[in-house]
């Protein structure tokens, strides 16, 4: 039974159970279950703290995990990831009061305060840089205003909670991060249990970034109306009864959908529908 770490609170938690019920496994229905077996998939979840997740997978007690890039590199742990799910994205900067740093040059002999410094004394070690950190375990943001910090390094999404504190990002980003699957590192990667569950995620990841595509086009455009939707692979092209014409079917990414019908349509196409894909094996 193939054994997964799963973030049981906090911005992972919520979307990670989403995208596991959308690939098809059973989900916990209340936040207090810590395991739960879905005997029809051949697999266990265990709810765990997401800063610990990295740590779990490293010993090989659990196969893999679901948690943050910034997480698995500030634990130090021996796991790598294999998945990128695109949830979670953040970025991680040092930020303080406005006028008082530039750069991480800035922070020489100066306190930093931070809840990932794992992150934080690599990146001033990288940089040659002597600083103080200080471990808070989260709200950060108020250890300069408080007194405790000169700067402090955090994760970064729309920036309201800088703002809100009078702080400034200053620097270059840290890290870019987002949800990912770890699992040990030097793992076998031919695992077919892991594989298969990394193809139900990546099937989730294409049924929400792709829309199926369909219209009528007449023979002479379908060259140039290809090349607008040419399909993950090649797009599937039919004849119409009407003589001429012919159908082509396509994946397109959802985000360009619009502008693509808007070009088909110009183009001579006719009978532009898009479809929602609910899951995929690419
Ligand atoms: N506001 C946010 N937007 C996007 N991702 C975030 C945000 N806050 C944290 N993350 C990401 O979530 C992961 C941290 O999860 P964790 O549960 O430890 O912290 P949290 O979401 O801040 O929850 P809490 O601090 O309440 O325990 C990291 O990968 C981090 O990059
Ligand atoms: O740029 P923003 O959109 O404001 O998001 C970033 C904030 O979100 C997280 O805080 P969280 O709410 O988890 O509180 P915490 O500091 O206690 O972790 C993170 O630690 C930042 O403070
Ligand atoms: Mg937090």
């Amino acid at each position: 039974m193939l054994r997964i770490a799963v973030p049981n609170k906090g911005s992972l938690s919520g979307p990670a159970a989403a995208m596991l019920h959308e690939a098809g496994y059973r989900q916990r229905k209340e936040s207090k279950e810590l395991v739960l077996v879905d005997s029809a998939n051949d697999v266990e979840f265990f709810y765990l703290r997401p800063r610990d997740i990295a740590i779990y997978v490293s010993s090989g007690r659990l196969d893999i995990g679901i948690t943050g890039r910034d997480l698995l590199l500030d634990s130090g742990a021996s796991a790598e990831e294999i998945l990128q799910l695109g949830f979670a994205r953040s970025t991680f900067r040092y930020a303080a009061e406005p006028g008082t740093a530039e750069s991480v040059q800035d922070l020489n002999g100066k306190t930093v305060a931070t809840s990932y410094e794992g992150v934080v004394e690599k990146h001033l070690a990288d940089n040659g840089i002597e600083a103080a950190v200080v471990h808070l375990d989260g709200a950060v943001e108020t250890a300069i205003q408080l007194g405790v910090a000169h700067a402090i390094a955090d994760v970064v999404e729309t920036g309201t909670s800088l703002r809100n504190a009078g702080l400034e990002t200053f620097g270059e980003p840290i890290m870019e991060s987002e949800a990912v699957v770890v699992r040990r590192t030097g793992a076998p990667a031919d695992d077919p249990k892991v594989q298969q569950f990394l193809r139900r995620l990546q099937g989730v990841l294409v049924a929400r970034r792709y829309v199926m595509m369909d219209y009528d086009i007449r023979v002479e455009q379908v060259e140039k109306a290809v090349a607008l939707t040419p399909g993950l692979e090649s797009p599937t092209v039919s004849p119409l009864h009407h003589e001429g014409w012919v159908a082509v079917r396509a994946m397109v990414p959802t985000s360009d959908a619009q502008r693509i019908m808007d070009e088909l349509y110009d183009l001579g196409a006719r009978a532009i529908l898009t479809t929602g894909i609910h899951a995929a094996r690419l």
